[in-house]
């Protein structure tokens, strides 16, 4: 078998498609940190199998598929594939007649990872299975990742033991023992499920044969049972036929006597008839007649009441009459009243204005003496008041204060008496002589004396004079008062006259139209005075026509009461004789009805033979117990005895009647289970064999293998450190494969001590030593190793690739190592760069030494 090629699709960094060849002798893989080396290796691993994604430096499995760059977008699928070529047919028993096989894995997001070996699905194991086979695989030492070395040296001895078995080629032979286990495991589980569930079927078997036995019992009484029903169903029967023919004879019996009630119902009904038929017209007739009565009697009554109103119109046209005349003597003593008021009153109007034309002439003279004595007046006041202005002017020697006071008295008189208020006026003018006579009685002056007393002269007269004028004055007043007194009365009187005219001419209007009225009443009364003449005329004939019609309703009322009679008493025969044939007929029909019952009840008695014990009538008595018995039991006695059969079956309580098919179902079935154990055992002795070998192939194969390998560990061992030498130990258990594997050296010169007491570099030198010791012992196609010389010294460096060198002379393997190390780069046999010339995208081109150097430079 030979690897020949790895694709890369969506892997991690490898964005696109890219295809790393694997070819013989040494391949160097080169380029700076962080350009995806060791993502080549880990997709080696991955298709190998890897289930752990942390050892793939992720979270989660689907972190291998290639995340973005800035630039470009992320993919769903990442996929890789190794061309192995078989041309040699030495690969896995299964695929040894193919010439190339494909292993392909394939992961898509959400969907989990997927194996494909030549494009058909596979399992996980079968592609790991596959790589087993070829002694690689993901942990195989073949697949040393970065890293690797050092997990080497720290290792639990037990871990460490896993190496040996790849030198051992016991990984397959592994993974088969762990299935065999499994299957081990499932077996015993299986045959203690199956001996558990066989206990409880042999437990329940016992169960159902003791319940058999029951059931046997059960069923013999019941057949018992079955008998002795048959025979309470015959006995029934035989009851039943005999109610049947005493049923019959009584309803044809019935049957006679039904015809002969219903000619005799016939005679009745016809005699009943006839009645009738005479005494229906007399019915008819009678309503008649009283319909007439009622009638004629409400005649009658409305004839009463009509003569009664009659008789209150006429008293009410009476009072009318008596009212109107009343109101018409009324009326006309207005007219009289009016006449002689409209005279008077002319009258009066005619000596008012007689006594207004005479009255005329007085005034004139009264209103002539006014003004005279009103110019008297003014006279005897002009003198009074020179003499005062003489006074005023000097002449007089004297104070005339007094003087003026009494000036302006006066005139207040004057005032006074122009508004008619005489009497104040008179009191002024007394009060005016006073003073004058006070000024007079102080006067020395005989010639003023004189003067003034001439003034009081004066004075006295005006006052006369005053006194006239005032009479004067309320005489013409009274004379003016009259006058207008007068005239008013004139214009009353006129408005009197006119309304008594008015008064006159409605009152005789009123005496016409109640005259007429009057006229109207008396015609009236006269008419309804005629009614009662009348009314007693239709009174005597209605009366007439009652008294036949109550005589003619009498006679007929006894022709019809003799006729009911006679009716009743025929319909009482004819109820009795219907009565009887009722009855007759009852027991007809319940006779009828009877049978068909019994045939019904037998009817249903055969159904439920036929239905509970499967027999026909004619079979009952022959699969009865009765059958020979020459004195049949009453069904009284046989309802006995099965009630006893029933209750001794009671008695075994719940039975269960498929106990006996049940129990011979759980015998085949346990035989069975038997069977399924022996098988079962059989397998587990197997596996437990095959389990064994696999175990002793194991010891041996990996005892042999200890003992090539720690040849191999010690050759390498001084080959690396140039001397100084290397033993392996299996330690902590007897048993090889459960084992831990001890590695203890001495570097040249130095005492044998445990690996961690070493260098970095002599513990990376010692743990490469197993490495290809492992190798040596059990080559593999494909060696990959990522950085392992990354702790070497250029002289162990030298070594290592020296070594390298022989490796590839004695074996085919095809060694990928990925380095940083100018010395290791120049020993490949070709170089291949993997540069990022698009940030984040990997790519693989071939380079040389050169080109090498300056990528890592
Ligand atoms: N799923 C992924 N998609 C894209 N790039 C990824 C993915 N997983 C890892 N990488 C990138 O791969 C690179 C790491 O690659 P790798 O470890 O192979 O480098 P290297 O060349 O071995 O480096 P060194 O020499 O330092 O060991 C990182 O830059 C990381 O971002």
């Amino acid at each position: 078998m030979e690897f020949k090629k790895i694709q890369l699709n969506g892997f991690k960094s490898f964005a696109e498609k890219t295809n790393f060849l694997i070819e013989h002798g040494l391949t160097g893989i080169v380029g700076p940190n962080g350009c995806g080396k060791s993502n080549i290796v880990e997709s080696l691993r991955w298709v190998m199998g890897e289930t752990s994604a942390k050892s793939m430096r992720g979270s989660g499995m689907e972190d291998v598929i290639f995340n973005g760059t800035s630039n470009k977008s992320s993919k769903n699928i990442a996929e890789v594939s190794i061309s192995v070529d078989n041309a040699s047919h030495d690969g896995p028993m299964q695929y040894k007649d193919l010439d190339h096989i494909e292993v392909r894995r394939k992961i898509e997001k959400d969907k989990g990872s997927k194996f494909y070996i030549n494009d058909k699905e596979v399992r996980a194991r079968d592609a790991q299975m596959f790589f087993a086979d070829l002694s690689t695989g993901a942990h195989s030492p073949s697949m040393i990742s970065q890293g690797r070395i050092g997990a080497l040296v720290t290792a639990k001895p037990t871990d460490r033991r896993a190496i040996l078995e790849e030198a051992a080629n016991i990984s397959g032979l592994h993974v088969r023992r762990h299935e065999a286990e499994l299957r081990l495991n499932a077996a015993e589980t299986n045959l203690k499920r199956a001996d558990e569930l066989r206990r409880q079927q042999e437990k329940q078997l016992a169960n159902l044969q003791k319940q058999a036995e029951e059931a046997t019992k059960y069923k013999l009484i019941s057949e018992e049972i079955k008998k002795i029903e048959a025979g309470l169903y015959y006995l029934k029967l035989l009851d039943i036929d005999n109610e049947i023919r005493i049923e019959n004879e009584i309803n044809n019996e019935a049957e006679g006597e039904v015809s002969n009630f219903n000619q005799q119902i016939a005679q009745f009904e016809n005699l009943i008839k006839t009645e009738t038929d005479k005494v229906s017209p007399l019915r008819e007739k009678n309503i008649e007649n009283l319909s007439k009565i009622q009638r004629l009697n409400l005649e009658l009554q409305n004839l009463d009441e009509e003569n009664v109103r009659t008789q209150d119109e006429i008293e009410n046209i009476k009072k009318s009459l008596k009212t109107i005349e009343e109101d018409i003597d009324r009326e006309k003593g207005i007219v009289i009243d009016a006449n002689s008021n409209e005279r008077r009153l002319k009258e009066e109007k005619a000596e008012l204005i007689e006594i207004d034309s005479k009255y005329f002439e007085t005034e004139k003279l009264s209103n002539e003496d006014l003004e005279k004595a009103k110019n008297l007046l003014k006279d005897e006041q002009k003198s009074v008041d020179e003499i005062i202005n003489i006074f005023a002017d000097g002449n007089i020697n004297i104070a005339i204060g007094p003087i003026k006071n009494v000036k302006n008295t006066i005139t207040r008189a004057k005032e006074l008496i122009n508004n008619n208020e005489i009497n104040q006026a008179l009191t002024l003018l007394d009060r005016c002589q006073i003073e004058i006579d006070g000024f007079l009685d102080n006067l020395e002056d005989e010639e003023s004396k004189k003067k003034l007393s001439n003034i009081n002269e004066k004075n006295e007269n005006i006052k006369l004079l005053q006194e006239k004028y005032a009479d004067s004055f309320s005489k013409n007043q009274s004379i003016k008062k009259e006058s207008v007194k007068r005239n008013e009365r004139i214009k009353a009187i006129e408005s009197e006259v006119e309304s008594w005219k008015n008064l006159l001419s409605n009152s005789e209007k009123m005496v016409t139209e109640l005259t007429e009225r009057k006229n109207k009443l008396l015609s009236q009364l006269n008419e309804r005075d005629q009614q009662p003449k009348a009314q007693a005329e239709r009174k005597g004939q209605i009366t007439e026509g009652l008294r036949i019609s109550q005589n003619e309703k009498i006679e007929n009322e006894k022709i019809i009461e003799e006729t009911d009679k006679k009716i009743n008493s025929l319909r009482l025969e004819l109820n009795d004789v219907q009565e009887r044939s009722i009855q007759i007929r009852e027991r007809k029909a319940s006779s009828g009805a009877t049978v068909e019952g019994l045939k019904k009840r037998k009817e249903d008695l055969l159904e439920r033979v036929s239905s509970e014990l499967n027999l026909e009538e004619n079979d009952i008595l022959e699969n009865s117990n009765l059958n020979g018995v020459e004195e049949l039991p009453d069904s009284v006695a046989q309802e006995d005895a099965l009630d006893k059969k029933k209750n001794e079956r009671e008695k075994l309580g719940s039975v269960n009647l498929r106990a006996d098919e049940e129990t011979s179902k759980y015998e085949i079935e346990i035989k069975k289970m038997e069977q399924d154990r022996e098988d079962l055992v059989s397998a587990i002795i197997k596996l437990k064999e095959s389990i064994n070998e696999l175990n002793q192939k194991g010891r041996e194969r990996l005892l042999e293998a200890f003992e090539k390998v720690n040849r191999k560990f010690n050759e390498v061992y001084t080959k690396l450190f140039n001397g100084g030498n290397a033993k392996l130990e299996l330690v902590d258990s007897d048993d090889p494969l459960e084992a831990g594997l001890e590695m203890l050296v001495s570097p040249p010169g130095k005492r044998l001590q445990s690996i961690t007491l070493l260098s970095g570099g002599e513990q990376a030198l010692t743990a490469l030593s197993l490495i290809f010791a492992v190798f040596l012992t059990n080559p593999s196609p494909i060696c990959v190793l990522d950085e392992v010389d990354a702790p070497l010294d250029d002289a162990n460096v030298t070594r290592f690739c020296g070594l390298l060198d022989d490796l590839t002379k004695i074996t085919d393997t095809k060694f990928i190592i990925v380095t940083h190390h100018a010395l290791t780069m120049s020993k490949m046999n070709r170089l291949y760069g993997v540069t990022m010339p698009e940030k984040g995208i990997s790519q693989l081109v071939a380079v040389d030494l050169q080109k090498a150097e300056s990528m890592v430079a």
